[in-house]
């Protein structure tokens, strides 16, 4: 057995395992890592664990169970690693062993400070997908006018693009030295002010581009869709954004037999499964944007470049009732983390207060992941039914009528009262 420093393993349970083809092996009570999260992890992540526990416990009626291991990250790992140890290396080392986990969210300054854990997380463990489903929950207060039109999930590529973090400050020696290569090395002519510029670096490969554009086709043939339309802003960041739509298109055509439709470039093939056609389609983002809210109807699988799918994530989840209610997946070929799309919303920190919808469904989504189908099944419903009876946290309770605002351990106990 694996010994860490301060990660406890429990002394019941196992391992997931993944096979050759992928697939995993999932014992019955499986060990599962989570990190609690900055901020309103801390009143989140106690939650989506007890509705968690008593879904599985109402599904299998003890024959499952989920053996929690908490791993550190953020500023609950400073304190008990050292001031300076936000992302442990155990940490890592059980998220990646441990297959399947689940996070809080965690902080990121802005301007200064540390890089983004989230980011460093994703990259370090090469989770490529950033695989964000956007639904619409009957009875769930929406600007809209007809919010069930939206259904949609994202594929964010997760490990590339201006996110990434290659950045140096303006008037920094490393900003001088670069600014000087393009301008004197490369011809670059273009930058307004070069004494004054900071300067990021924005990569998109054509690996990282595939890998992500394959995932996002493989499960609109699995989940049945319509559609995949990749979302890029390929007209100005030409080699890019533009680069990524072009290898999209090439890939569908090259790896799933589609054929152009009307000379191109959007194009088509027939589901294996089911002999019903995908259209492979591609959209400016700026336009996306618009089109998503006047009609979404016509949007299904989203495939999208890493700052995009950010955007877009949170533009998305508004539709269907705001980031309380949207949950994520992180995810490489073989490992999985389950994360909220929202922050860690520092107001409301430690105060029992916010919606823990997303990281719920971030759960039900992991226990899907499992097979673990009844168990995931119970938390939708639970998750309908208290909607349903308007007992709803703050963001849902000032939008609704006559509802009845309970806290976030309140909404838990809600969800729990319904299975
Ligand atoms: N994956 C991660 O760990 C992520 C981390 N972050 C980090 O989080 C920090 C804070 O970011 P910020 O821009 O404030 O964005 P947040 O997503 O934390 O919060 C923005 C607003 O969204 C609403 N909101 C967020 N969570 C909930 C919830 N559970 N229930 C109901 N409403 C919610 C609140 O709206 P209202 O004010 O209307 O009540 C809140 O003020 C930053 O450091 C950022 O880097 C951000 C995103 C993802
Ligand atoms: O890492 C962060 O702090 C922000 C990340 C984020 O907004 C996201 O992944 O949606
Ligand atoms: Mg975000």
């Amino acid at each position: 057995m694996t010994t860490f420093q301060h990660i406890q393993v429990p002394a019941e349970g196992q391992k997931i395992t993944v096979n050759a083809d992928m697939s995993l092996n999932v014992p019955d009570q499986p060990i599962i890592p989570f990190i609690e999260g900055d901020g309103v992890g801390r009143d989140i992540t106690p939650v989506m664990i007890k509705v968690v526990n008593a879904a599985v416990a109402k599904a299998y009626g003890g024959q499952r169970k989920i053996q929690w291991m908490e791993v550190f990250a953020g500023e609950k790992a400073t304190r008990i690693y050292g001031p300076d140890v936000w992302l442990p290396d155990e940490t890592l080392q059980a998220v990646r062993d441990y297959v399947v986990s689940i996070k809080g969210p965690l902080t990121t300054p802005v301007g200064g400070g540390i890089r983004s854990l989230n980011v460093a997380l994703r990259q370090e463990l090469d989770l490529y997908v950033c695989l964000r489903p956007v639904q619409y929950f009957k009875g769930v207060p929406s600007p809209l006018k007809e919010p069930e039109k939206t259904n949609m999930v994202i594929f964010r590529e997760n490990s590339e693009d201006i996110y990434a973090g290659i950045e140096f400050p303006a008037e920094s020696e490393k900003a001088k030295k670069l600014i000087a290569f393009l301008q004197n090395e490369l011809g670059a002519t273009k930058i307004r002010f070069p004494n004054t510029s900071g300067i990021g670096i924005k990569p998109v490969s054509r690996e990282g581009t595939e890998r992500l554009i394959r995932k996002a086709i493989q499960y609109a043939i699995d989940h049945n869709k319509p559609s995949v339309t990749i979302v890029h802003k390929g007209n100005i960041m030409k080699y890019t954004e533009g680069s990524f739509r072009d290898w999209a298109y090439a890939l569908a055509q090259k790896e799933f037999g589609a054929e152009l439709i009307d000379g191109g470039p959007w194009c088509k093939f027939a589901n294996p499964n089911t002999g019903k056609e995908i259209i492979i389609k591609d959209s400016i983002a700026d336009a996306f944007l618009q089109q998503i809210l006047l009609r979404p109807a016509e949007y299904s699988v989203v495939a999208t470049l890493n700052l995009n799918g950010d955007y877009i994530s949170d533009a998305l989840a508004a539709q269907v009732g705001g980031i309380g209610i949207a949950p994520g997946a992180n995810m490489s070929d073989s490992v999985a983390c389950f994360e909220a799309t929202h922050g860690t919303a520092p107001k409301y920190a430690g105060k029992d207060y916010v919606n823990p919808g997303s990281e719920i469904l971030s759960a039900e989504m992991m226990l899907r992941h499992m097979g673990w189908k009844e168990a995931a099944d119970l938390i939708l419903t639970s998750l309908e039914k208290a909607i349903g009876s308007k007992k709803v946290t703050y963001d849902f309770a000032r939008l609704m009528d006559g509802a009845t605002q309970v806290s976030c351990s309140g909404f838990g106990q809600v969800m729990i009262d319904q299975m």
